[in-house]
């Protein structure tokens, strides 16, 4: 059944809309604005009409407005367990690479004017490099509101922004343009540390959190937050941040057998109907009311920004069965639910079938540029240990968990032949490079970061109410032999003891879920 859409758009992910709720038949999510008009909303009015009354506890919406009113800034609203949740580490080195980076090369050479469409190539995109973006052109079909990423000028796995030399952003910051941790010049080894732990490195961090618990915000500088806000609606190639260009649902991808999978009581006293539910149906799906053309920003993954530590005790929590509250939703394989915690109702999962946290990786395309070592190497603040060498290719690690906090884009279910692709996207949060030409420095730069957001856009043309997926390892698995593909990394998925078979039904199905080994 399609309603009216009833809210406005929640998908930029600017917005970290808590998701305690559970549509009835299925969920409209449109953007009655075109994208340049949408950075102009009130979001915080969003939020208020996002939350449906009908199915969230009251008491816990107040609540969670009222925090997100105070001065606060709801502080306490997202903050979902121990305090550590809102300690974050990001970009944390993994030391358990030690996979090369099989995208390395694969974008596009091409000379391209911003705007200009961009050709295929078999090393890194010249125009993407030299203008520090990637650039967008409307498309007609959609009115003008979708906004095209050339896929094909895309160095794939790497970290882009969303502004161009000539956008007023970039004249008015004093942050070195840059769109992949692989152009950076490289610090060494030895001067790691003190990027990681560079002061304003931790500032930026702390002021991360901030933002994260921000709604309302839409600028994310800290140099000149007005006028980065300012800039920011006049850049016209904004794509990631502009919102939703399509109108999406959400609904239960069960087989419609009469009883509605979303109620925990039906489901409950079912349990050999739900049993069988729960085998044939990925739990709810994204899908798509429009049209969607190859190349379109879709939707952001978006949620809380945690540590890998935070991540894993989330994960631990998150398996635990909880009570499901009658009259509230539950499904029998996302198993959303509303129950009580120290902070309050809140929503959780209640039992071991899903897994919000995407682990968004960032490929170090090593020396590619500048015959530099890349990104600079850290100890492992997990392990203690220092992580591969400088020269050694690195991947960077994101956690995006949209349990508590996010948006639509958590409902996005993995498939091994996805229409959908992940590229982690930096909106006014550019990599800066700092000069160091200090006697006792070995380099002259070293860079610090934010960390990027989980942007997804359409891999290839999509049709009106197909499903919206993406591959949750990131196109990793594809990669891996069938050895590790059965691995460790696969097999922790339910409960840490035995791989979550994947119902995707491609043609191409490997099998089995993708489950992040560091967790
Ligand atoms: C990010 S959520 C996607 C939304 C989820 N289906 C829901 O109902 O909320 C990821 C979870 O969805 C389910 N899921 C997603 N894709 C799946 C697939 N291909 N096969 C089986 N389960 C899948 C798993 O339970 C997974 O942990």
């Amino acid at each position: 059944m399609r309603r009216s859409p009833p809210h406005p758009d929640i998908s930029s992910g600017r917005e970290r809309l808590p998701i305690p709720y559970y549509p009835e038949e299925e969920e409209n999510f449109t953007s009655p604005h075109p994208p340049q008009k949408a950075v102009e909303r009130c979001l915080l009015g969003s939020l208020q009409s996002y939350i449906p009354e009908s199915i969230v506890h009251e008491t816990w919406r107040k609540e969670a407005l009222a925090r997100l009113l105070d001065g606060d800034r709801g502080a306490a609203f997202a903050r979902t367990g121990s305090s550590e949740a809102n300690e974050i580490e990001q970009w944390l080195p993994r030391d358990d690479w030690s996979v090369s980076d099989p995208y390395e090369g694969s974008g596009c050479s091409c000379i391209a004017k911003p705007g200009a469409p961009c050709c295929t190539a078999d090393t890194d995109c010249e125009c993407v490099e030299s203008f520090g973006n990637f650039y967008s052109t409307a498309d007609a079909q959609l009115n003008g509101l979708a906004r095209i990423l050339h896929l094909d000028a895309l160095p794939a796995r790497h970290a882009l922004r969303e502004c161009t030399p000539l956008c007023a952003c970039q004249q008015a910051s004093s942050f070195i343009r840059s769109n992949s941790i692989s152009t950076q010049r490289a610090a060494g080894p030895e001067d790691e540390a003190r990027s990681f732990r560079h002061p304003e490195f931790v500032d930026r961090a702390k002021r991360r959190k901030l933002e994260s618990l921000e709604v309302g915000t839409e600028s994310n500088s800290y140099e000149d937050p007005q006028k980065s806000e300012r800039a920011s609606i006049q850049c016209a190639n904004r794509v990631v941040g502009s919102g939703l260009a399509c109108r999406l649902y959400i609904r239960s991808t069960a087989p419609r057998l009469g009883i509605s999978p979303h109620r925990c009581s039906k489901s409950e006293g079912n349990a050999a109907i739900s049993a069988d539910l729960k085998s044939a149906s990925r739990g709810l799906g994204l899908f798509t009311h429009d049209f969607i053309p190859r190349g379109a920003f879709v939707i952001e993954y978006a949620g809380e920004v945690i540590s890998t530590q935070e991540a894993r005790k989330r994960w631990v929590e998150y398996q635990k069965p909880s009570m499901c509250s009658p009259g509230k939703g539950s499904d029998p394989a996302s198993s959303i639910a509303i129950s009580q915690s120290d902070f309050g109702p809140r929503p959780s999962v209640s039992n071991k079938g899903s897994n919000y946290i995407l682990v968004l990786q960032e490929w170090m395309n090593v020396g590619a540029h500048t015959g530099h070592a890349g990104f600079p190497s850290s100890p492992d603040p997990l392990s203690g240990t220092q992580a591969t060498s400088a020269l050694a290719p690195r991947a960077y690690r994101t956690n995006i968990d949209p349990t508590i906090t996010g948006n639509a884009g958590r409902f996005a279910n993995h498939s091994c032949e996805p229409n959908l692709i992940s590229i982690p996207v930096r909106c006014d949060e550019p990599i800066k490079l700092y000069d160091d030409t200090s006697a006792s420095s070995t380099c002259e730069t070293y860079a610090v970061a934010a960390a990027p957001r989980a942007a997804l856009f359409a891999a290839r043309d999509i049709q009106p109410d197909d499903e919206l997926t993406f591959d949750y390892s990131g196109g990793e698995l594809a990669q891996l032999d069938d050895s590790r593909k059965h691995g460790e990394g696969v097999k922790r998925d339910v409960g840490r003891s035995g791989a979550t078979p994947c119902l995707c039904g491609a043609p191409s199905c490997r099998g089995w879920m993708y489950f992040d080994p560091a967790l």
